[in-house]
């Protein structure tokens, strides 16, 4: 299956993959996403983030994922953790539609991006530090952390954009942007000031990989909430 040099041809395993994923779960949809645009097979097992106090914090999950986070991906034998972490692994061992440039600025680009959305803004909006913000100021809290990453996205955008985050490639950059901006719809930021932004999110909709990864494509969507 895998065509690059360094990996050795056994290294990859054709046994189904089990990524462990939540419908609005923004950074198991980045995976879904990747695994999709590669299109790798894999079963969802779902790992609800709210019921019962938390799938996530129970002691079987644990196990899988001592972060006690969303997603684990089962693979070649591993379990990987880390949304990251995960599409690195998936881009070295499953180099057919590569998710990074071969030019290393845009490379450096694309890592840059990924990095202000994946450490910049979605650890400060994530359920466990909503929790303890509270209820009454957690939508400020959210809007003030989505607003000051977006301002910097946007102007990376500026100089990287073509038709996706980084030149007309799509990469991994374009699966950490579309789940944070529905994140940032979903905390009502005012998107208008990034209009590239907006742009590259509109242009991958209707991407048949990115579709598919959508929460309201997921298998945990509950049924009374079809559009997010
Ligand atoms: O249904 C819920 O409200 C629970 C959890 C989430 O949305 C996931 C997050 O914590 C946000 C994120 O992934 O960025």
């Amino acid at each position: 299956m895998s065509s690059n040099a360094n990996i050795p041809s056994n290294y990859v395993s054709d046994v189904q993959p089990i990524l462990y994923s939540y419908w609005r779960s923004s950074c198991s949809w980045r995976v879904r996403i990747a695994m999709n645009l590669k299109e790798i097979p894999y079963d969802i097992k779902p790992i609800s983030l709210i019921k019962s106090g938390g799938e996530q914090h129970c002691n079987e999950y644990r196990e899988v994922n001592p972060m006690e986070q969303v997603p684990a991906l089962q693979i070649d034998g591993h379990t990987l953790i880390e949304s990251v972490a995960i599409m690195h692994y998936l881009e070295e061992t499953r180099p057919q539609r590569p998710l990074l440039p071969q030019d290393v600025h845009k490379r450096a680009k694309v890592r840059e991006i990924v990095e202000i959305i994946c450490s910049g803004i979605q650890p400060l909006q994530n359920l466990i530090v909503l929790i303890h913000v509270g209820e009454e100021k957690k939508k400020e809290w959210a809007q003030h952390w989505i607003t000051r990453g977006f301002r910097a996205v946007e102007k990376a955008l500026s100089t990287s954009a073509g038709k996706y985050c980084v030149g007309d490639e799509i990469s991994m950059a374009d699966c950490c942007l579309v789940p944070q901006v529905f994140n940032a719809r979903r905390f009502h930021v005012d998107l208008r000031p990034y209009p590239i932004i907006l742009r590259i999110d509109r242009e991958l909709e209707s991407n048949p990989a990115f579709r598919a990864a959508h929460p309201s494509n997921q298998p945990d969507c509950p049924p009374e909430l079809p559009n997010k």
